[in-house]
């Protein structure tokens, strides 16, 4: 089984016996998984499984209290700047400002990210090249459909060059032709440029066989591994169907906290 490791021992993301509450409600319960570097993976669960919680864990949201999240080796609660600049996100809802140009939208989020004038206008251009929306630069974000939007907000996730690319149900929304196109573009990115993709859905058609899977429900983890894997350990003939399975047998997360 792979460990969710690079070749220097180090993985683009840890994260090790992680539980949270919101009052008694517990969402997450002693999660632990690790993802390798220039891998794609997929959280999946249902609604309500955590996925959104888990996130927001990561993304330093919210305090870590129970449990640890590190990102190649910087532990977000200990060492939030460090972690987070290795870190790009796409959240689920939408978070362009319709009134400003996708130039200025992008060129705010680079100088946010200390990115010289010369150098931003680079990034963007290549960026936008690569999403295939160069001919939007001067347009209003409010004339975008939703599935261009989606491709605005991933430009501006690496505009820094993080390692890690965080996705919350990117395809939220899109059309079939939309979903198809945006995840065909991040797969490349895994290849291309060598990133770790963290992509939440609770869409089982958008996992590929060669993908690995982290497999939440009802705040516990269900499996984890690589499709085969998971296959293979639930004793079903496809991810779909392994998927419905763990979703269904999971016991309800505990009411308590952790001690
Ligand atoms: N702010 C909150 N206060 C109380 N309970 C919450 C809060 N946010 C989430 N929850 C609960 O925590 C659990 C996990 O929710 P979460 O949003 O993380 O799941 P999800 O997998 O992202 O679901 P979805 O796909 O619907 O977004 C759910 O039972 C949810 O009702």
């Amino acid at each position: 089984m792979r460990t969710g490791r690079g070749a220097d021992g180090v993985a683009a993301l840890d994260v090790a016996a992680v539980s949270h509450s919101y009052g008694p409600k517990r969402a997450l319960n002693d999660v632990s998984f690790s993802i390798a570097p220039a891998t794609f993976t997929v959280l999946l669960g249902l609604n309500g499984a955590g996925k959104t919680t888990l996130f927001s864990l990561i993304t330093h949201l919210y305090d870590t209290r129970h449990g640890s999240i590190r990102i190649f080796g910087h532990e977000v609660g200990r060492s939030p700047g460090e972690a987070l600049r290795r870190l790009g996100i796409v959240f689920q809802a939408r978070t362009l400002d319709l009134d400003l140009t996708v130039y200025q939208n992008l060129s705010y989020h680079a100088s946010l990210h200390g990115l010289g004038s010369t150098e931003a206008r680079r990034r963007i251009d290549a960026l936008l090249a690569q999403v295939e929306m160069s001919d939007r630069l001067r347009d209003k974000a409010r004339s975008l459909s939703g599935g261009q939007m989606r491709r605005i907000e991933i430009a501006r996730a690496l505009l820094h060059r993080p390692p890690l690319l965080l996705l919350d149900e990117a395809t939220v929304g899109l059309d079939v032709q939309s979903r198809a196109g945006i995840l065909a573009s991040i797969r490349k990115l895994v290849e291309t440029e060598g990133i770790s993709v963290f992509w939440a859905t609770h869409l089982i058609d958008e996992v590929d066989d060669g993908d690995h899977v982290v497999v939440l429900s009802q705040g516990n983890l269900v499996a984890k591994g690589s499709v085969a894997e998971v296959v293979r350990t639930t004793g079903t003939k496809s991810i779909g169907e392994a998927f419905s399975k763990l979703s269904h047998k999971a016991p309800a997360a505990g009411a308590e906290e952790p001690s």
